[in-house]
This record gives structure tokens, C-alpha cells and sequence, in this order.
């Protein structure tokens, strides 16, 4: 199988710098808008509802969200996911400052009665167990993740990769704890049950494992011209789907 066209954390950075200035003019809260809807509609190919015992659809997605924007995908993953029929829940430890915007995603999910665990919840473990968790959504860390993981995160994410064989991870852009080139660079490291990569695959997906990872593209916001530009061809998403299976 030939290795996937892939941009580097660098370049990954820039695109998202040049869709977001002043010749193109996209915000965050669109870009994130999409980005985020195209998670939840990864889960929903790779978790559907339909034919599911009243038990497995009370089951809650869990939704970890990180201290940036890979985090902010989170949230309104979560949200989508409720108007999917879903039971989402949020557990947001670290809350961005930066922006307004961080908080109004939150004062959204209020709104959709998503459930958020306090920053300071010790017993967020309680919500993760195979009976009662359809998958864990990892929007942790994104491209702009850079080692060594700091805390509360790196005990969270060892904890998380305990509980990996038996609840499956839907990570978001990058596996949370992977170099975003090199791919895991320490152990132990989250093994995603699917990837989602947005606008692009970034080089630490070449680490998948190929039968174990189901990999889909999101993030569908590019014209041709500009996947050209950046060296790799728009994805041939199918009519009005958000997300493609690679
Ligand atoms: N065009 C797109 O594809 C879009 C992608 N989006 C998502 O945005 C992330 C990248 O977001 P960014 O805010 O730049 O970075 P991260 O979320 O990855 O992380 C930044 C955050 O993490 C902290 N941090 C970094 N390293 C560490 C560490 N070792 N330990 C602890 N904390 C760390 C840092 O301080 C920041 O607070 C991309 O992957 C997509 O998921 C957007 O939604 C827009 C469109
Ligand atoms: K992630």
C-alpha cells in the first residue's frame, strides 16, 4: 500500500494560518464548527445507533477535551453528537482563557444538557467503563502538540491507554501523545480504534496500525486549487459527507 499524502506539523500550521487571514478570510469558530462536526459524524459511521438495544444507545461517548483548539474540535463534537441521538459527556480539565469563544462552546453544551465533569473531577474514571462507554473521543492534543506531555494530561492519557483494549479511542487530527511527524515516540501511547485527520493527514498517521485503525479524513473546507498549492489532492468525499474513510 503506498504511503499516504501527508503535511507536516509545520505545514499543517500555515494552511491553518492562511485559511484563517486576511485573503481568506474563515474564522476559527467556522473552521472548528466543521472540524468538529466531521468527528462526530466519524463516530456515528463507526458507532451506529441503528439496530442498538435501548442499553448500547444509553451508552455515553466521552469526550476528552484538551486546553486548545484540537480541544475545541472536542466540544463541538459533543454537541453534534447529542443532536445525533448520542449521550455525550465532556470532561474538560484545563480550560482555555484565550478567547470568549472557549466558553461560549461550553455555555452551548449547557444549552444541549451535555453533561461537563468539573475541572478538578478525581473520579472521571467512574464514566469510563466498557458497560456503560461506547468509545472515548481523544481531543486532547493536536498539530500543535510538542513533548514532553505535561499534567494533568500525562496521567490522563496513562490511564487512558490501560483502558484502550477494552473501550475504543476516536482520536482527533493526532493520536494525543504522538510526535505530530514522528508518530509515538514513548510508551505507553494511545492506539486509536479510528482516526480522524483534518484537511490532511499528518505524518504520524503513516503509524497507524493499517488492521487495527480505521483512518477517515474530515475537515472538508478546501478548494483544488488550494490542496494543490500545499502539494496533495482535495479527498473525493462522497456528496454531502463531512468525513472519508482512507
Ligand atoms: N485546519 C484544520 O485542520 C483545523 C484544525 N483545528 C484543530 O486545531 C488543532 C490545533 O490546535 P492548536 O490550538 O494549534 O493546538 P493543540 O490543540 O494541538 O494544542 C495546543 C495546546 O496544547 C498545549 N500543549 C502543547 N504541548 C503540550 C505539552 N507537552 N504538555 C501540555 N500541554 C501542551 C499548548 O499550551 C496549548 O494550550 C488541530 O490539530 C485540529 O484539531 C481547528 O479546529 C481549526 C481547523
Ligand atoms: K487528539
Amino acid at each position: 500500500m503506498s504511503a499516504l499524502k501527508v503535511v507536516s506539523s509545520k505545514l499543517a500550521a500555515e494552511i491553518d494560518k492562511e485559511l484563517m487571514g486576511p485573503q481568506i478570510g474563515f474564522t476559527l469558530q467556522q473552521l472548528m464548527e466543521l472540524a468538529g462536526f466531521s468527528v462526530a459524524q466519524a463516530v456515528c459511521r463507526q458507532f451506529p445507533l441503528s439496530g442498538k438495544t435501548e442499553t448500547e444507545r444509553g451508552k455515553h461517548v466521552f469526550v476528552i477535551a484538551g486546553p486548545g483548539n484540537n480541544g475545541g474540535d472536542g466540544l463541538v463534537c459533543a454537541r453534534h453528537l447529542k443532536l445525533f441521538g448520542y449521550n455525550p459527556i465532556v470532561y474538560y480539565p484545563k480550560r482555555s482563557e484565550r478567547t470568549e469563544f472557549y466558553k461560549q462552546l461550553v455555555h452551548q453544551l449547557n444549552f444541549f444538557k451535555v453533561p461537563i465533569l468539573s475541572q478538578d473531577e478525581e473520579n472521571w474514571l467512574e464514566y469510563l467503563k466498557p458497560e456503560k462507554t461506547l468509545c472515548i473521543v481523544d481531543a486532547i492534543f493536536g498539530f500543535s502538540f510538542k513533548p514532553p506531555m505535561r499534567e494533568p494530561f500525562k496521567s490522563i492519557v496513562e490511564e487512558l491507554c490501560k483502558l484502550q483494549d477494552r473501550i475504543p479511542i476516536v482520536s482527533v487530527d493526532v493520536p494525543t501523545g504522538w510526535d505530530v511527524d514522528k508518530g509515538p515516540i514513548s510508551q505507553p501511547s494511545i492506539n486509536p480504534a479510528v482516526l480522524v485527520s483534518l484537511t490532511v493527514p499528518k505524518p504520524c498517521s503513516n503509524h497507524i496500525r493499517e488492521n487495527f485503525t480505521t483512518h477517515y479524513v474530515g475537515g472538508r473546507f478546501i478548494p483544488r486549487d488550494f490542496a494543490n498549492k500545499y502539494g496533495f489532492e482535495p479527498f473525493g468525499y462522497e456528496s454531502t459527507d463531512q468525513i472519508l474513510k482512507l
